[in-house]
């Protein structure tokens, strides 16, 4: 039987109340998917519903995000980095987002594919209810995290993306890189944590929130595969070397909803992204 994916009045005010008896997050997931909801969509519901109640106020009715100056700078369409000069081909400013290119060469890409082929394993997500990672259908790509250990080439990869987004080095995650086969997707989704939201406190620990994201393209799509941005109607088509880039999270630690993006699905042939996250803080 299908899943369901939404809620019944019934079950609605069976969830506030549940919510209300600060019964445990996992429970509550237990139960719902005993009743047959769709796991990600009750963590979701759930994450939500904690988050609601602890700031006493719907995301609608929150104040709106102040726009202040983007931390990605350039001078004409040039970002210059230590060792490699960064094009800048499209820049929105409400929310703030940057197509990059020339970001890594062809070899650089390959190189980065090369390392990451053998680590990979199905991408999993943090539930926002309970903390735990796990594998669902709105992440069907496979991943890796490359610790930068003492690889050259991943050291001054590292230097390089904390020169475009102008943050500490030490503030980013390891590098992440994704593998999307043919119909593989990343449903839409922030980047950043909600703070409200039980599952992320452990991470929110490790150097505070995710306030921007660099994500390169390490091959050219046969087809589709694009990343989009659905409260924006945007989509960036994935080219071998270019980059996203999108931040967040402003001075006063509001976190900006119109990020929102997601990988659509690959049409044909495969997509292989490079993604660095960055922190508050040092990550740790
Ligand atoms: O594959 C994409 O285009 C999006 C990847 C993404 O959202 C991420 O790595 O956080
Ligand atoms: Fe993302």
């Amino acid at each position: 039987m299908e899943k369901y994916k939404h809620m019944p009045d019934e079950w609605d005010r069976w969830l506030d109340a549940s919510v209300d008896r600060d019964c445990r997050p996992a429970d509550i997931l237990a139960a719902m998917v005993a009743a047959n909801y769709d796991p990600a969509y009750a963590e979701q519901v759930i994450g939500e519903r904690i988050a609601r109640r602890r700031t006493g106020l719907p995301a609608a009715e929150r104040a709106p995000y102040r726009y202040g100056t983007p931390r990605i700078r350039h001078q004409g369409n040039l970002i210059r980095t230590g060792d490699r000069d960064v094009r800048v081909v499209m820049r929105l400013d409400q929310p703030v987002v940057a197509v990059l290119d020339n970001v890594l060469s062809d070899d650089e890409c390959d190189a980065v594919v090369a390392l990451a082929r053998d680590r990979l394993a199905p991408s999993a997500t943090l539930s926002p209810a309970t903390g735990e990672n796990q594998v669902r259908d709105t992440r069907t790509s496979r991943g890796a995290f490359l610790p930068e250990g003492d690889n050259a080439l991943l050291r001054r990869l590292n230097r390089r993306i904390a020169q475009i987004t102008n943050t500490p080095v030490e503030h980013g995650e390891a590098l992440h890189v994704l593998h999307y086969g043919v119909g593989a997707e990343y449903k839409p989704h922030p980047d950043y944590f909600d703070p409200n939201s039980p599952g992320f406190a452990a991470t929110l620990r490790r150097g505070g929130q995710r306030i921007a994201t660099l994500i390169v393209y390490l091959n050219d799509v046969e087809d589709a595969g694009d990343t989009v941005f659905p409260k924006l109607g945007l989509s960036v088509v994935p080219k071998k070397g270019a980059a996203v880039y999108f931040e967040y999270m402003n001075e006063e630690g509001q976190l900006d909803e119109a990020t929102l993006h997601g990988g659509a699905p690959v049409g044909a042939g495969e997509k292989w992204v490079l993604t660095k996250w960055v922190r508050q803080d040092v990550f740790r």
